[in-house]
């Protein structure tokens, strides 16, 4: 499906449910298969977690978990240690490309039976499940965090627990918190100090509900919409102040930007900001936050600001190479911009482009980070549908907030 984006007028309000986060919900599913006694509300209606619960719930042999990053890897570990059970795990051509033998050896040096199908260090991957009795690891993490919160999520239904020592750089780390949250919260005894992860060994007796806030990478695209309008007050829900989800972050990076955030009861409230002094240059290191880049890029080249944004190192290996495929769309508008392996420069550009046509790369964040700009320009988005990955609702959101989506 490729979709035509215009405007109807720029003075955007309303309130929009988002749905639940996929990180969370992602790691919900693992730890309740390990421990049924978990309930789940607000769990997120993504492709992502649709593809995770199934994958946990088949008895099938071939399990295929698409392009789905964190399902991939915490699937990886979890059936690693169910003692007698024999999967392939196998995704899309693109997953099949993202790297998993960090992962893979840290599972085999702790015991488990992990054989690669076709290429060395990534899928689709023969697992025997085996009882997992050895209890100290090292892991690089500076490649990317999923890694580390695979191994964290299996290792309360380990036996002898789990110690994890966290080598290198600690990349994404907000997500390694979050499952730390989530253990702690669920009654597990688990500590991270000083790069060493220690996780001891648990058991569920009574029943316990977790309710998933809604989605931070999704409210990005809110933010970029305000930022962009004439004028905005867009409520979205269900957020607190205290997120696990560390692209609540789009607080402050999105008070530079011109977009002030107030916090209702469940809700946030956007506005347009305009007495707030754009910056020449927008600067953000993003290594916490590495979902937002391609949203602020583009809220960034809308508003005719320039950016500079580092920390970028993990989004070669996500669903596309997205410092290539921004730094290819981007282009088409008429901007100047350069990227390095972990950076991304973004020259102020005024009179965009019109009708370009943006190529979204199978990657979800591709095709909405790019939708806010038809406040500023008409464009095309091809293959929109990838949005169902994170956000199934989403062409519809931004229909309700006046941005007129046509098929063509
Ligand atoms: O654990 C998670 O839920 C995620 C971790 C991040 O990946 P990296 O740690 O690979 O950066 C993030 O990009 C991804 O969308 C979700
Ligand atoms: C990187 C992402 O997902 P994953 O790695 O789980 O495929 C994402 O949703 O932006």
């Amino acid at each position: 499906m490729k979709v035509q984006l215009s405007t109807i007028h720029k003075n955007l309000e309303g309130s929009w449910q988002v749905t639940g986060s996929k990180s969370e919900a992602n790691r919900l599913l693992i730890l309740q298969a390990l421990f049924p006694k978990i309930t789940i509300e607000n769990i997120s209606n993504s492709d992502d977690s649709k593809v995770l619960k199934k994958a946990l719930t088949s008895s099938k042999e071939l399990i295929d978990i698409h392009h789905a990053g964190t399902a991939m890897r915490f699937s990886t570990a979890y059936f690693a240690a169910q003692e007698g059970r024999e999967v392939i795990l196998t995704g899309s051509q693109r997953m099949q490309e993202r790297p998993i033998k960090i992962l893979v050896d840290a599972l085999k040096s702790l015991g488990a039976d992990i054989e690669y199908q076709k290429q060395e260090g990534y899928p689709p991957l023969l697992i025997k499940g085996k009882k997992i009795t050895n209890n100290k690891v090292n892991l690089a993490a500076n490649i990317s965090s999923q890694y580390i919160s695979a191994l964290m999520l299996t290792a309360p239904s380990l036996p002898n627990g789990l110690e994890i020592t966290l080598e290198g750089k600690v990349t994404s780390t907000p997500y390694i918190l979050m499952t730390l949250s989530l253990l702690t919260d669920l009654g597990v005894e688990a500590s991270f100090q000083n790069n060493i992860i220690s996780i001891k060994p648990f058991q569920l007796s009574q029943e316990k509900v977790f309710t998933v806030e809604s989605d931070w990478s999704s409210a990005s695209y809110f933010y970029s919409l305000a930022a962009l309008s004439d004028s905005a007050k867009i409520k979205i829900s269900s957020y607190k102040q205290q997120s696990l989800q560390g692209d609540s972050s789009l607080v402050q990076l999105y008070q530079k930007l011109g977009v002030k955030t107030t916090f209702l009861e469940n809700t946030i409230e956007l506005e347009k900001d305009t007495s707030v002094a754009l910056p020449e240059i927008y600067k953000a290191n993003l290594a916490s936050s590495p979902d937002l880049a391609q949203t602020i890029a583009v809220t960034c080249l809308g508003l005719g600001i320039g950016c500079e944004l580092t920390g970028l190192h993990t989004l070669k290996i996500k669903e596309t190479d997205r410092l290539v495929a921004l730094q290819n769309e981007i282009s088409k508008f008429g901007a100047q911009i350069e990227i390095t392996n972990d950076s991304l420069k973004l020259h102020a550009h005024h009179n965009l482009k019109e009708n370009v046509s943006v190529a979204t790369y199978n990657d979800h964040r591709m095709a909405m980070a790019f939708a806010p700009l038809a406040l500023k320009t008409m464009l095309q988005i091809e293959d929109a549908g990838v949005v169902s990955k994170s956000f199934p609702d989403f062409w519809e959101a931004m229909s309700f907030y006046k941005i007129k989506v046509e098929e063509i």
